[in-house]
């Protein structure tokens, strides 16, 4: 890589680059990784938004694939010199089997890894989640911790064991001798709840709003406060250690870094208000407006009925026990691992991360 420096030399790949979080990635890299000849964005659902891509000096390659599918993954991973791992399936709300979750987070996964190992790829960057940390099953406060604050990481949900899981596979192959010799360098970055441009629970939570004359209804004590971070951040951070693995290869390979900026620590609800209520939204009540174990029950009844309606029809609604859990569970971070590993500084201040989200929420279908 070092050869190639001043030259657009390198290939990458970014698997699940048509989400969320991946379409960030990719749009940052073409913005701020000059030293980039091919771009590949492998996905199993391409969005109409590449074609605008390709008219640009780095070649866009478009792949539909399967992460679980190995020989896709390796076809799609030869020759890239640096691989984002950002494919995954984000499902909290019972809509797909515990086994699919595992398929796709986990052995997707391992396939990742297995690629970069025999075609001779050394560097990987995985997107992991606050959620192989916490909140645990027992509910207990994470208070603005760091990647060493001692916490009970025990998670029984699919969606958190299968990060948790996927996590140590690609902390473990670090070192790993790929094709030629050299070692694997792996990291994982852990984002807390994103927000931004694209996002979906955003987008259901302005409809439901819309639905109820504009309001929504507190649900979660303000105390209770929520880590999120802003997209283009976390995009940023990916992009930083893709191109800082090789040079601090010792210091930062087999690491794990939470994603983070200067987003306010509140709660779910409060936060989302910072972009909902200049859209014409209103957070009824200063506090909760059900005691805490009606929600419970309420949620519990959903688990029920998603059970019972399932021959029938997808009942996947946002409120379950889970979900809940880590809505009324304080989880928030205070780190400067990633400043003190390879020079992370939010690309994006709150105020303009803020700016950005409510001008994206506007031009939501429904809007004003
Ligand atoms: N949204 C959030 O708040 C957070 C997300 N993350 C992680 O960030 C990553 C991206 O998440 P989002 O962008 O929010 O989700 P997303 O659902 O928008 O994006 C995931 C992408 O992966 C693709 N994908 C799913 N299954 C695939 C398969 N079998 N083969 C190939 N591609 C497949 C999807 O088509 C989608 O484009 C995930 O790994 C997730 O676990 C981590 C922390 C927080
Ligand atoms: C109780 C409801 C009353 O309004 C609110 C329910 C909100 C939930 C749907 C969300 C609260 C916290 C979210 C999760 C959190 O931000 C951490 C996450 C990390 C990930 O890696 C994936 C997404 C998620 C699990 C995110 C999902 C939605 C919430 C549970």
């Amino acid at each position: 890589m070092a050869d190639s420096a001043e030259t657009q030399e390198l290939v990458y790949l970014v698997t699940g680059g048509c989400g969320f979080l991946g379409e960030h990635v990719v749009r940052m890299l073409l913005q701020r990784e000059p030293r980039l000849r091919e771009l590949r964005i492998f996905d199993l659902h391409l969005g109409p938004w590449l074609e605008e891509l390709k008219t640009g000096p780095v070649q866009v390659t478009a792949i539909q694939g399967d992460v679980t599918q190995a020989h896709e993954v390796a076809a799609a991973v030869a020759g890239a010199h640096v691989v984002i791992h950002t494919a995954g399936l984000v499902d909290v709300f019972g809509k797909t089997s515990p086994e699919t979750i595992h398929e796709v987070n986990v052995q997707g996964t391992q396939n990742v890894i297995e690629a970069c190992v025999q075609t001779g790829t050394r560097f990987l960057i995985y997107t992991s989640s606050m959620e192989v940390v916490g909140p645990n099953i027992k509910g207990q406060p994470f208070y603005r911790g760091n990647e060493n604050t001692p916490y009970e990481a025990v998670h029984r949900h699919p969606y958190p064991c299968s990060k948790a899981l996927a996590e140590q596979l690609v902390l473990e192959a670090n070192g790993r001798e790929v094709l030629g010799g050299l070692p694997l360098v792996t990291c994982a970055l852990r984002p807390t709840g994103i927000y931004g441009e694209g996002h979906q629970i955003m987008r259901d939570f302005y409809h439901q709003g819309l639905r109820l004359g504009g309001r929504l209804f507190r649900a979660i004590p303000a105390s209770v406060e929520h880590g999120r971070v802003y997209v283009g951040n976390v995009a940023w951070m990916h992009v930083l250690v893709a191109r800082e693995l090789e040079h601090r290869a010792a210091l930062m390979g087999g690491q794990v870094y939470f994603c983070y900026d200067n987003s306010p620590y509140k709660s779910y609800e409060d936060f989302n208000m910072e972009f909902l209520g200049p859209c014409g939204l209103r957070l009824v009540g200063t506090r909760p407006l059900m005691p805490y174990w009606l929600l419970v029950l309420l949620a519990a009844l959903n688990t029920l009925l998603q059970w019972l309606l399932r021959p029938l029809m997808l009942y996947a609604p946002l409120l379950n026990p889970y979900t809940l859990a880590v809505a009324n569970t304080t989880f928030t971070v205070s780190t400067d691992k990633a400043r003190r590993h390879f020079g992370y500084e939010p690309l994006f201040s709150w105020e303009e991360s803020r700016t950005r989200t409510i001008r994206w929420v506007q031009t939501v279908e429904g809007s004003a």
